[in-house]
C-alpha cells in the first residue's frame, strides 16, 4: 500500500544552495515528487542522487541512516542527511514501521546485531534468519533480512539491494515484493542499477538526472536499453566499445 504519498521541498528553507546536498542538480529543480505507488524505483547513473534522497526520506521516516529502522539506534555521523531538514513527507495513512537498507553500510547493521546478541543472547537473530546475518554470505544475509523481517506493515527503503543477490536471488527477492505489497502491506521505494528489479509491474520509475526528476517507463530506461542492446550480441556490442 501506498503509504508515503509525496515528498515536498521546501527550498526557502535552504542557507547555503550551493553546497552539499542542496547542489544537487536532480533535486535542485524539485518542488514535490509523488509516491503515490506501492512501488517505486529510483534510476539514473551514479552520483545523481537518488541516495542521497533515500538517506533524507530514512532520516525523515525515523529509521537508523546507516541501516536499520526506528529501534536501531545506530548513527552515521559521517553522513549529511540536511536534505530531511527541507522536505516534508505527507502520508495517508502514516506507517511508523519500516526500514531502511543501504548495502553499503549493511556490515555496520550485521555488526550492531552481533553486540547485541552478545549482551542480549541469540534471541536477538530470531527476527534476521535465527543466525548472525555475519555468518552468511552477503546476498543470503540480505534474503534472510527480507524474508524474516519485511512482514510488518510498512515502508521499506532500500538502496540497491541487487548489490549482493545473483539473477536468480533477484527474482527471488520479486517474489517477496509481490508477497508484501500485493496484500496491502507494504510501500517499497528502491534505489537499483537493475534491469531484473526495474521489470516489477506497476511500479513507478524515477529517472534522475541533471535536468531533473523524471517519470519514465521500464522500456524508456537506460538500463533496460543498454542491456538489451548489450545481450543481443555481445560481441558485435563489445567490438565497438573495445576498439
Ligand atoms: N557526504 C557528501 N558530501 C559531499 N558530496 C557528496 C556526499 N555524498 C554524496 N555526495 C555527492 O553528491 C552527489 C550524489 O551522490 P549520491 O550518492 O546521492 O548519488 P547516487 O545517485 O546514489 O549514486 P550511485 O548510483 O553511484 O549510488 C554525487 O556527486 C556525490 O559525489
Amino acid at each position: 500500500m501506498a503509504f508515503l504519498k509525496e515528498v515536498r521541498f521546501n527550498w526557502s528553507r535552504v542557507e547555503e544552495e550551493g553546497s552539499y546536498p542542496f547542489n544537487i542538480p536532480a533535486l535542485r529543480n524539485m518542488q514535490s515528487i509523488s509516491m503515490d505507488r506501492n512501488v517505486v524505483f529510483l534510476v539514473g547513473e551514479n552520483g545523481t542522487g537518488k541516495s542521497t534522497f533515500l538517506e533524507a526520506l530514512a532520516k525523515s521516516c525515523g529509521f537508523s541512516t546507516i541501516s536499520g529502522g526506528r529501534n536501531h539506534p545506530l548513527v552515521d555521523h559521517r553522513g549529511d542527511f540536511s536534505l530531511a531538514d527541507i522536505i516534508t513527507l505527507s502520508w495517508l495513512p502514516k506507517v511508523e514501521k519500516g526500514f531502511f537498507l543501504r548495502a553499503e553500510s549493511f556490515f555496520n547493521f550485521a555488526n550492531y546485531l552481533d553486540d547485541l546478541a552478545e549482551e542480549y543472547g541469540g534471541s536477538v537473530y530470531l527476527p534476521y534468519g535465527g543466525k548472525s546475518l555475519l555468518r552468511q554470505s552477503h546476498g543470503e544475509s540480505f534474503l534472510s533480512l527480507f524474508n524474516n523481517s519485511f512482514f510488518r506493515k510498512g515502508i521499506y527503503l532500500l538502496d540497491e539491494p541487487e548489490a549482493a543477490l545473483s539473477p536468480q536471488r533477484q527474482l527471488a527477492f520479486l517474489r517477496i515484493i509481490w508477497e508484501l505489497e500485493s496484500t496491502g502491506n507494504a510501500q517499497f521505494i528502491i534505489a537499483t542499477h537493475s534491469p531484473i528489479l526495474l521489470a516489477y509491474p506497476n511500479s513507478i520509475i524515477y529517472s534522475f538526472a541533471d535536468e531533473g526528476i523524471k517519470q519514465m517507463t521500464y522500456q524508456e530506461t537506460e538500463h533496460y536499453q543498454l542491456t538489451r542492446d548489450f545481450l543481443n550480441n555481445p560481441g558485435l556490442f563489445l567490438n565497438k566499445l573495445l576498439q
